[in-house]
């Protein structure tokens, strides 16, 4: 779920240059329509959310939304996905509030290369994030890097070394042209299998983790010998996961959308400001669950990535 399309970063992967006129505070969904759609979802079987936006940290009262969603018992997973430029001030109360773990996205650690990409000089609080979630406990603490060649590249064995030293997940996710006017170009996405051999050419092989169960991820899951944390990939591009994706999106104005590459969307805020009652919202995760595609031929005729921006999807 998306809660907020503002954003404390401009990541050139996710928002186009000349920035995104933002929706009005009538048009996003409150808190409590969220939790209604949750609960539509709980009675259609859902039992992991993941909150995420634009940037969730930077919606006012964010613990609100966390502490109704962590009430509900169904939910056995209760995720975020941030930037972590807010995470380590906040961490602890997102604790508190039930929420159980985080994904950090922090595509390189070195400042410079990390404002090339997101347009601000906040690596450091970033970094500061990812130690505060270890600490207040909200883990597997999983940390998001978006695969760029000749940006980040240099990079993903030092990533990779994070994993001996600290108990994280580090992900490599493939680059997707997702949104109109992106810099998106063939020759810049890397595929995982080549992220995996400039890895395990500099750190010797990796060995495959074995799953954990039905709410795992996407990613293919590895480790380096000794290594506390795992490595993961994230097959975007190369890999379609469809026939086991089991995720719907909603977006943080109220549309429900049952596959991230296609612009197919049911309009679920104008069911609820309608009148629109439990019976009403089960109608439409029934039509949202009916309309995901079922393999990689159907999601491929809806053509790869959407116009959408990512940052109002929710990644
Ligand atoms: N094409 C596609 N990409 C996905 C899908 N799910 C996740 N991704 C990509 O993977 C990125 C990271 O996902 P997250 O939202 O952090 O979490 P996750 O990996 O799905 O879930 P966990 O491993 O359970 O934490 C997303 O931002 C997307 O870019 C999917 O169903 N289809
Ligand atoms: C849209 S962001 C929203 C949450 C939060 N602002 C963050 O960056 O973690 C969710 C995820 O989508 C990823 N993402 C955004 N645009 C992408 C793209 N074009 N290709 C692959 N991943 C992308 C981000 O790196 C991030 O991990
Ligand atoms: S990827 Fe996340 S942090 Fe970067 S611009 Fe998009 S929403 Fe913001
Ligand atoms: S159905 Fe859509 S969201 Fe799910 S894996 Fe396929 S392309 Fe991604």
């Amino acid at each position: 779920m998306s809660v907020t399309d503002r954003c404390n970063l401009r990541c050139f992967y996710c928002v186009p240059e000349e920035g995104l006129p933002f929706l009005g505070h009538k048009d996003v969904l409150s808190y409590e329509e969220i939790t209604a759609i949750v609960q539509a979802g709980v009675r259609h079987g859902i039992q992991k959310v993941r909150i995420t936006g634009g940037e969730p940290l930077v919606r006012k009262g964010i613990e609100e939304l966390v502490a109704s969603i962590s009430a509900l018992p169904e939910i056995k997973d209760l995720a975020m996905t941030t930037n972590g430029v807010r995470l380590a001030s906040m961490a602890h109360d997102l604790k508190k509030a039930g929420l159980h773990r985080v994904n950090v996205s922090l595509d390189s650690m070195k400042p410079e290369v990390f404002e090339k990409i997101t347009g601000r000089n906040h690596c450091q609080e970033v970094k500061e994030g990812i130690e505060a979630a270890l600490d207040a406990g909200l883990t597997p603490v999983k940390i998001n890097v978006v695969a760029v060649a000749g940006v980040n590249d240099s990079e993903f064995a030092d990533f990779a070394k994070l994993t001996m030293d600290k108990p994280v997940s580090v992900r490599f996710i493939e680059y997707m042209p997702i949104g109109k006017n992106m810099h998106w170009a063939e020759d810049r996405s890397i595929s995982s299998r080549e992220i995996r051999e400039i890895i395990e050419k500099q750190l010797g092989p990796m060995t495959p983790v074995t799953e954990h169960g039905p709410l795992d991820g996407p990613a293919r899951r590895f480790s380096l010998p000794g290594a506390q944390g795992e490595i993961g990939f994230i097959n975007a591009i190369s890999g379609h996961f469809c026939s086991t994706c089991n995720r719907l999106r909603l977006t943080a104005d109220g549309k429900v959308r049952p596959c991230l590459f296609s612009d197919k969307e049911i309009d679920v805020r104008s069911v609820l400001r309608s009148g629109g009652g439990p019976s009403d919202l089960d109608a439409v995760f029934a039509q949202a669950i009916a309309q995901k595609p079922r393999g990689l031929d159907s999601a491929k005729s809806e053509k790869p990535g959407c116009d959408r921006s990512m940052s109002s999807i929710g990644g």
